[in-house]
């Protein structure tokens, strides 16, 4: 990070105050009326429960409740839909819940109208990957949405998505208010990369970390069945690295974890290929694990030069595998003619967000008790609590380099820091500034 502090944003947990606390204002929906857990005889949350006897604010026989997914594919995207639904229908005596097509822009696109959902629908979805409603990119036309949900007259909006789902969402709320519709909003957070900041972390994410494994695996054996094997594998994760670092401390076959939020430069003293060539002489092998994001400053970009981006304005990153794998071997031929050098490039993409969930994650339950309207539930520090949906939209949550797990990879690997400063590198001409 340019060798200047990371700042991390700091949160203090407050105790929020129950759902009736928040029935003032433009989205009070309706009277507070008791709760229909209060009676269910199967239901009997503990003391510490979410939320008090009487702490609802929807008649169920009214709610005409909306589920939309949204952003890339996270296994679990389908339980918590499916818990969302069993929960409300079988807990809360909701008969109008509506899986929206597609993502956000299913709330206004012709034919593709919203998927009535009930527990004899969604009984089986939870044993699959992906998301059975669909999920996209771009398409946030925030008037067509709201008026998609004011027509159909939807009066909860649950989303689950990442960062920009989140912001979508915040937009979404926003603008709900301002027409004064009575429309409870809440966020579930979902994102293979865990770059949703202040919550600990996403379903889904252990899976793809797990997934994973199977690509470090397969570098190894190809590496240790070579002279001087290298075995490559890039995993996602945008611009944060928790994959590749939570990979690296599961697999322990990994020499070197570069991520985004650590600077590297390639040659030289102190260099990555330095590095390498020393563990190489001293095991015969490597494996090098590098998150998609990392590195991106140092790769030429193609003549027309501009950054291109997806339909939802992420960057699109341009391939550091195999800018590494290239870069390496003409390293090589300059610094090693003659010595046999294998390189083999796995990049798993898809394979490790694809599958269906590994844990029983029952991660839909505390989405569908606390409807906080502006809130999103989610585990922070351990304990579940209710974050304001824009502070979560906006809170980024980079690998802190500074903490444990960041030295406990180094521990493991033994690689050297190669967050030199950008003057260090530019004086050892190292660095192509880009
Ligand atoms: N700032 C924003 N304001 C409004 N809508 C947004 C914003 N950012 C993203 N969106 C919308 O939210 C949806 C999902 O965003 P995006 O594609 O970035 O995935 P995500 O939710 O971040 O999930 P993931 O990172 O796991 O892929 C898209 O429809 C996108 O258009
Ligand atoms: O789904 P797309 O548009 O190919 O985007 C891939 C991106 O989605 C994610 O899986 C989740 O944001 C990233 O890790 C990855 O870079
Ligand atoms: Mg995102």
């Amino acid at each position: 990070m340019d060798g200047g502090e990371m700042r991390l944003p700091s949160f203090t947990l407050h105790r929020l105050p129950t759902l009736a606390d928040h029935l003032g204002g433009g989205d009070r929906p309706a009277a507070a009326i008791p709760n229909p857990i209060a009676r269910h005889p199967l239901y009997h949350p503990s003391p510490s429960f979410f939320i008090s006897d009487n702490d609802v604010a929807f008649d169920p026989s009214g709610v005409r409740a909306a589920i939309v997914t949204c952003g890339g594919l996270c296994p679990g995207t389908n339980t918590v839909v499916r818990e969302l639904v069993v929960g409300l229908w079988e807990l809360y005596g909701v008969r109008a819940v509506f899986g929206v097509r597609n993502g956000y822009h299913g709330f206004y696109s012709e034919g593709e109208e919203p998927l009535p959902l009930e527990p004899a629908t969604v009984r089986h979805w939870h044993k699959a990957g992906g998301t059975a409603l669909g999920a996209s990119r771009g398409g946030f036309d925030l008037a067509r949405i709201v008026d998609g949900i004011e027509r159909r007259g939807f009066n909860q909006v649950y989303a689950v998505g990442g960062d920009g789902t989140m912001r979508g969402l915040v937009e979404i709320l926003r603008e709900a208010r301002r027409r004064g519709l009575a429309v409870a909003v809440a966020g579930v957070p979902k994102t293979v990369d865990n770059d949703v900041g202040v919550i600990d972390r996403s379903f889904g994410f252990h899976t793809a970390v797990d997934e994973a494994q199977r690509a470090i695996a397969a570098a190894h054996v190809e590496a240790e069945s070579a002279a001087n094997g290298v075995g490559l594998v890039k995993l996602m994760g945008r611009s944060a690295g928790h994959i590749a670092l939570h990979a690296t401390l599961s697999s322990r076959d990994v020499d070197c974890c570069l991520i985004p939020e650590e600077d590297l430069y390639l040659r030289g003293p102190g260099g990555l290929f330095e590095f390498l060539y020393r563990r190489l002489k001293r095991n015969g092998h490597v494996v090098v694990v590098v998150a998609e994001g990392a590195g991106q400053r140092l790769i030429p970009r193609p003549t027309c030069g501009e950054q291109r981006r997806d339909e939802s304005g992420n960057p699109a990153f341009l391939d550091v595998g195999a800018w590494l794998k290239a870069e390496l071997r003409a390293w090589w031929a300059e610094e090693h003619a003659g010595e046999p050098l294998t390189v083999k490039y796995i990049d798993p993409t898809y394979m490790i967000r694809a599958p269906v969930l590994h844990a029983a994650g029952a991660l839909g339950d505390p989405r569908r008790h606390g409807r906080v309207p502006g809130f999103v539930p989610g585990p922070i520090n351990g304990n579940y609590g209710y974050i304001p949906v824009d502070e979560v939209a906006e809170a980024r949550n980079p690998v802190d380099t500074r903490d444990h797990k960041w030295a406990w990879v180094r521990s493991v690997t033994n690689q050297p820091d190669f967050a030199q400063s950008t003057e260090d590198k530019a004086l050892a001409g190292l660095y192509k500034a880009v």
